[in-house]
């Protein structure tokens, strides 16, 4: 097996996400969940994109797994290893982006790695060093209150430095709109001073293939999809893959549908109020989630009753001070971990009642569902919204399948019905 590019996701979102934006550039890409198996006989791709769900265990841990990833990777060729992080940077001042930062660094041989989330086609940018959500700086953003890892510093070089034991530096927007070569040069200066990672500023696509570009030439680099837009296209451009034309139809899988959303980010909350309008929904008690396993049984119920007359939405998501509520009563790990289980379960029950497309929202919440499901990797089919692809399963108990595993804050507010369309 070759291929031209190796990437790391640190949750199974990011890494729909990322394999998307491959594919839409033209690279024949494969989304696997966890390292292969040695049985498991994957299709001649260009890209490899590896699922991992390591964004919020111990970073301990998360470097152990990413290494592992990254080990697997480069002895099957890979020249160079992107390692996704989420557009938003989300982490906290334990990790992980850092500590997998360095560790893949010290391993690659590399001085100075190029970072960036921006991702222009989910208005994810860069400006001196600072990282917008929309229009506002992410600490403004609702990301200020995620359940998990609350961003409240939007300057990514003061970030980083806290997760980082090398020194942080910045490639500002007045250097990459020069291109590559005042890029590079830039990097080589930090990599003489000795600064283990560079923020790079990023706007505008162009931005991101001149940063691609100069990435390419070394082993390592760490960013979002828009950095992936810029690897896929400087691969093309410099003619080391074919530029291959995606699906852009599905293949009709037909059967019952359903939309599990476990992710209380402000996109999924309107999307949810929207499904109201067209599906029936059910919102579970997030407490009894946690405590009393009955929950998912009464979900599998309901589910039962209404499954076979069309689609339906199962929601466990709530408004920030709700979650907050349920965080200070039973801790933030234990609240998330358990409702995540308990999603989990009620994907499982819905899948042995016959369930075989599946619209999954929250990168923690897919990455439980995945997990129980025993999914092995995905085909990537066509764009259901920017960041969101419809996954059609490769191998697994379950026989075929497709998916939809979309990132918190990603698609409009008719997400849900979009999704269901597609995966017809
Ligand atoms: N009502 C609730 N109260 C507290 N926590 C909840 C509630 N509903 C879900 N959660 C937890 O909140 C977390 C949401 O994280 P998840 O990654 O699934 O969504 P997200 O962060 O919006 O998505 P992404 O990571 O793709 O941006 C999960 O751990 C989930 O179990
Ligand atoms: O980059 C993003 O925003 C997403 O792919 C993601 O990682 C959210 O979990």
């Amino acid at each position: 097996m070759t291929f031209a590019l190796g990437c790391i996701a640190d949750d199974y979102t990011g890494a729909s996400d990322l394999a998307n934006t491959l594919a839409k550039e033209g690279l024949r890409t494969v989304q696997t969940i966890g390292i292969p198996s040695a049985d498991l006989q994957l299709p001649d791709v260009d890209a490899i994109v590896i699922s991992l769900k390591i964004r919020s265990i111990a970073a301990s841990e998360a470097v152990e797994r990413a290494r592992d990833a990254d080990k697997w990777l480069r002895t099957r060729g890979a020249a160079h290893v992107m390692y996704k992080i989420c557009s938003t940077f989300d982490s906290t001042d334990a990790g992980n982006i850092g500590p997998v930062l360095d560790a893949l660094r010290a391993d690659a041989g590399q001085t100075s790695v190029l970072v960036t989330p921006a991702f222009p086609a989910t208005d994810r940018t860069v400006y001196k060093g600072n990282l917008f959500v929309g229009a506002v700086p992410l600490n403004e953003s609702p990301l200020r209150d995620h359940p998990l890892n609350p961003m409240r510093d939007a300057n990514l070089v003061r970030v980083l430095a806290r997760q980082t034991t090398g020194a942080v530096g910045l490639v500002e927007l007045a250097t990459v709109a020069r291109g590559a070569d005042s890029i590079r040069t830039r990097l080589e200066q930090l990599s003489a001073s000795g600064t283990g990672a560079a923020i790079a500023d990023a706007v505008f696509e162009t931005d991101l293939e001149a940063i691609g570009t100069v990435a390419l030439a070394q082993r390592l680099s760490v960013g979002a999809s828009g950095l992936g837009l810029g690897l896929a296209r400087g691969l093309i451009a410099a003619g080391a893959v074919r530029r291959y034309e995606r699906l852009t139809q599905a293949q009709r899988i037909g059967g019952p549908a359903a939309c599990l959303a476990g992710s209380c980010s402000s996109a999924t909350l309107k999307q949810i109020a929207r499904a109201e309008q067209t599906m029936p929904v059910l919102r579970l008690d997030p407490e009894n989630l946690v405590s009393k396993p009955s929950e998912t049984l009464r979900a599998l119920n309901w589910a039962t009753e209404h499954i076979a007359r069309g689609p339906i939405l199962i929601a466990s998501s709530a408004a920030p001070d709700a979650v907050s509520r349920l965080q200070a009563r039973y801790g933030r790990e234990a609240s998330g971990h358990g409702i995540e289980q308990s999603l989990a379960t009620i994907a499982e029950g819905l899948v042995q009642r016959g369930v075989r497309r599946l619209v999954v929202a929250g990168g923690e919440t897919s990455g439980a569902v995945v997990d129980r499901l025993a999914i092995p990797a995905f085909e990537i089919g066509p764009e259901i919204a920017a960041g969101v692809p419809m996954l059609r399963t490769f191998g697994g108990r379950y026989g075929e399948m497709v998916l939809a595993l979309k990132s918190g804050n990603f698609g409009g507010e008719g997400f849900f019905a979009d999704a269901l369309a597609i995966m017809a």
